[in-house]
């Protein structure tokens, strides 16, 4: 496919999605009925759709409206693209511009920060300006780029140096990232990575340096008994075990279905890990982590029809299910034990004011809190670490 016809695919995907479907089920009806279509072809398509997605607001504005076409004239127009040799309607390209559409592409582009502004929901600027403070402008810049992609070593099958040297030879360039000392960036060759024998070996899980970096503070050891109270597919349940392989770690969710890969995962990584029904859990861990259910707004970059999915409605909802999941989880906890609180959110309502209140409302004391941004090199993610106040 020429670029163009890359730009074409893109908008007519973009167009798809003004129903309410998917970005990835428009992409996959896309590539089933475009055979033609080689697998560099797919991945330019895939990255138009989600860098329009991220800049969704910004790109609207340069572009001239929110239609398939107008969002990827924003693109275009963003990266600096020759418009004219694009937009030709030659081939598969798409159609010429209109006299409408160049009269509002000759205007002037506004500058960067305001553009940043109209990449996230209105109704949440004021309260991310005011958690963000004076990070808001660079942390706004950031969440615009496409995310880093990390791998974190499994230091129970071999240490760092060792494993990026086995990655190398499979053609996956890293260079080790300071937020983690298990942290690796990739820079050349993230979409061999879970087809490399390093991956299917166990030697490296993906997984952001930001949460590498959380679970880095949780004081985990030999023989400790570990709850991982909302373990989804058990990102921090198998970090915790790499960390500590005679820990005996629990994973629980409310939704058990979300645990199907772990013991696939668990073996590979050479862990070991049980999971546990809902209603079957013990009452005594020395350590519970809560990796709460919430917005996710640190992971927008990954995730970008979140960003404007997420209403002050469902936040609320997601407010009060985690102050009611850290109850539910301190019950749970021995004396002398200690409570993980984690989200990957940029929100102080999921953050320091959820870990205030609880410290506030259940007399635990809260030993140490961390915030990751973007500008840390990872996702926005929000670690606090409690014991019973009694
Ligand atoms: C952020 S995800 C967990 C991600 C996971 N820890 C990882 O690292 O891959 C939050 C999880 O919490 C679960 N959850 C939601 N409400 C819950 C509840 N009341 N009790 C336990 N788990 C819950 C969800 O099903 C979801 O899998």
């Amino acid at each position: 496919m020429t670029p163009a016809a890359r730009l074409a695919a893109a908008i007519a995907i973009l167009d798809q999605l003004r129903d309410g479907t998917p970005a990835e089920r428009a992409l996959t009806n896309w590539g089933r009925a475009s055979r033609f279509a080689g697998s560099g072809d797919r991945a330019a398509v895939r990255d138009h759709v989600f860098d329009v997605l991220r800049c969704r607001g910004s790109f609207a504005a340069l572009g001239g409206g929110e239609s398939g076409r107008a969002l990827v004239l924003g693109l275009a127009r963003a990266q600096g693209l020759d418009l004219a040799s694009l937009f030709t309607g030659e081939g598969h390209a798409p159609a010429p511009l209109t006299e409408a559409e160049a009269a509002r592409l000759a205007q002037p582009v506004p500058d960067a920060g305001a553009l940043a502004d109209l990449d996230w929901p209105d109704w949440l600027r004021p309260q991310l300006q005011a958690d963000l403070g004076a990070d808001y402008g660079a942390v706004s810049a950031r969440m615009r780029a496409r995310a880093p992609v990390f791998l974190r070593v499994n230091l129970a099958r071999g240490d760092r140096a060792a494993v990026q040297a086995a990655l190398a030879a499979e053609g996956i360039a890293t260079r080790p990232h300071p937020l983690a000392e298990t942290a690796l960036e990739v820079i050349e060759g993230a979409r061999r990575i879970q087809a490399s024998e390093a991956y299917r070996e166990g030697l490296v899980e993906l997984q952001d340096a930001a949460s590498q970096a959380a679970i880095a503070l949780v004081p985990v050891a030999a023989g400790m008994r570990v709850l991982d109270f909302c373990a989804g597919g058990g990102g921090k349940a198998l970090a915790l075990a790499a960390c500590a392989p005679a820990a005996r770690i629990e994973a629980h969710d409310v939704d058990p279905g979300r645990m199907r890969d772990i013991p696939v995962r668990a073996a590979r990584a050479g862990a070991r890990i049980s999971t546990v029904a809902p209603g079957r859990l013990g009452r005594e861990y020395d350590l519970v982590l809560v990796d709460a259910p919430c917005s996710g707004s640190g992971t927008w970059r990954r995730t970008p029809e979140a960003k404007w999915r997420l209403t002050p409605e469902r936040l609320e909802t997601l407010c009060t299910l985690q102050a009611q999941i850290l109850r539910e989880a301190a019950a749970r906890v021995a004396p002398g034990g200690r409570l993980l609180y984690m989200t990957c959110s940029l929100l102080s309502v999921e953050n320091t004011a959820q870990a205030a209140a609880f410290a506030r409302e259940t007399g635990w004391h809260m030993d140490e809190e961390r915030r990751f941004t973007p500008l840390d090199g990872g996702d926005g993610f929000f670690a606090a670490l409690f014991h019973r106040g009694d």
